[in-house]
């Protein structure tokens, strides 16, 4: 079953802003990202699919069932972006509110087995040594991972995560990006939403790119970043180490080569002894070898010819410089 599927969803502000015609699928069981640059409706769309928003326009279910539906609900954790705890309350507080929040009676939130649940959570989240302080002298981090166990307290099929790990420090990271996966270990299909693209590159099977309100590509991270996922800016940059690099081989082979290809090619580094370091950006694995029986009949060594490793961050700014009217290379 796909955990969230939806289709054409539009949510905008008196026509400006938010997100428009997004359609895209989260299958059970994976860590979904959602990626973009700061303003390209990431947080509406998420929003959209907590029941925080009406769409304008669209379709979408969420664990099966259209949006808002309190079948769905219950079944759904949710971290939001910004939010902000009462500071009187202490952890253990939050969580029995966030209970009731959830569907809970109030003397259900004061049985022994929520109390356990309520421990269990803290500790799942590291916070069970500030279980009796006052949330007022949270740190910003603290305050987080307690939104994290709200939106887990209830054994969530799915959770929504909206930048989990913005406040951490880098063991903060470290340990609740362990928990995500132990989280995926269970079966929970988690959708995050964050800026942290180490993150993503390390936890993520699949992956959507919004760029000013529209999807730009989404599918599995793998696909995305060897190009061929369903992405506007496809194709797989490549990389070439030579020897018997001249000063002037550089136009000779750009004439050897011609046309469009020669445009893509770009020269890294030369050194004296004339180690060459080439990249360029092909369509397919025949292009890589159309340019290396280039470089050889023009007289160089071919040391290495190889795909670049995979970057999230250079498929990012891709993504971003192609909409932009950049250099999408
Ligand atoms: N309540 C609102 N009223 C008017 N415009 C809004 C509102 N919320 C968001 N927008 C606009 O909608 C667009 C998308 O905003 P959104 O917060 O969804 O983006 P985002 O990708 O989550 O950004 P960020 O990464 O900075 O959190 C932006 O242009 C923003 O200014």
């Amino acid at each position: 079953m796909m955990m969230i599927d939806t289709a054409e969803l539009t949510k905008t502000y008196n026509g400006r802003g938010g997100c428009r015609g997004i359609t895209l699928q989260v299958p059970e069981g994976c860590i979904f990202g959602l990626l973009g640059p700061n303003g390209a409706g990431k947080s509406t769309f998420v929003k959209m699919l907590a029941g925080l928003h009406r769409p304008d326009s669209g379709r979408a279910t969420v664990l099966g069932q259209p949006l808002g539906r309190p079948e769905a609900r219950r079944k759904l954790g949710y971290l939001p972006e910004l939010f902000r705890f009462q500071d009187w309350l202490t952890p253990a507080e939050v969580l029995r509110f966030h209970g009731q929040l959830g569907g809970l009676r109030p003397q259900e939130t004061r049985a022994p087995s929520f109390r356990s649940r309520v421990r269990d959570t803290l500790e799942l989240v590291g916070l069970s040594d500030a279980a009796d302080r006052r949330v007022g002298g949270f740190s910003k981090g603290m305050q987080q991972r307690l939104g994290l166990a709200a939106a887990l307290l209830l054994d969530p099929e799915l959770v929504i995560l909206d930048e989990p790990a913005s406040a951490l420090d880098p063991v903060g990271r470290y340990e609740i990006r362990s928990l995500l996966k132990r989280l995926r270990g269970r079966g929970v299909t988690i959708f995050l939403n964050t800026h942290l693209l180490e993150d993503v590159e390390e936890l993520c099977d699949e992956a959507a790119f919004l760029y000013g309100g529209e999807l730009l590509a989404s599918g599995p991270l793998h696909k995305l970043l060897s190009g061929t996922g369903d992405s506007e800016s496809s194709g797989a940059n490549w990389r070439f180490r030579l020897g018997g690099w001249l000063p002037e081989t550089w136009a000779e082979l750009n004439g050897a080569v011609g046309g469009a290809l020669s445009s893509k090619l770009r020269l890294v580094e030369a050194d004296e002894d004339g180690n060459a370091l080439l990249t360029a950006r092909v369509s397919d694995r025949e292009q890589a070898g159309y340019l290396c029986s280039q470089f050889i009949r023009s007289g160089l060594t071919l040391y290495e010819s190889g795909p670049e490793p995979n970057s999230l961050e250079a498929w990012f700014l891709r993504m971003a410089g192609s909409r932009q009217g950049g250099d999408p290379q």
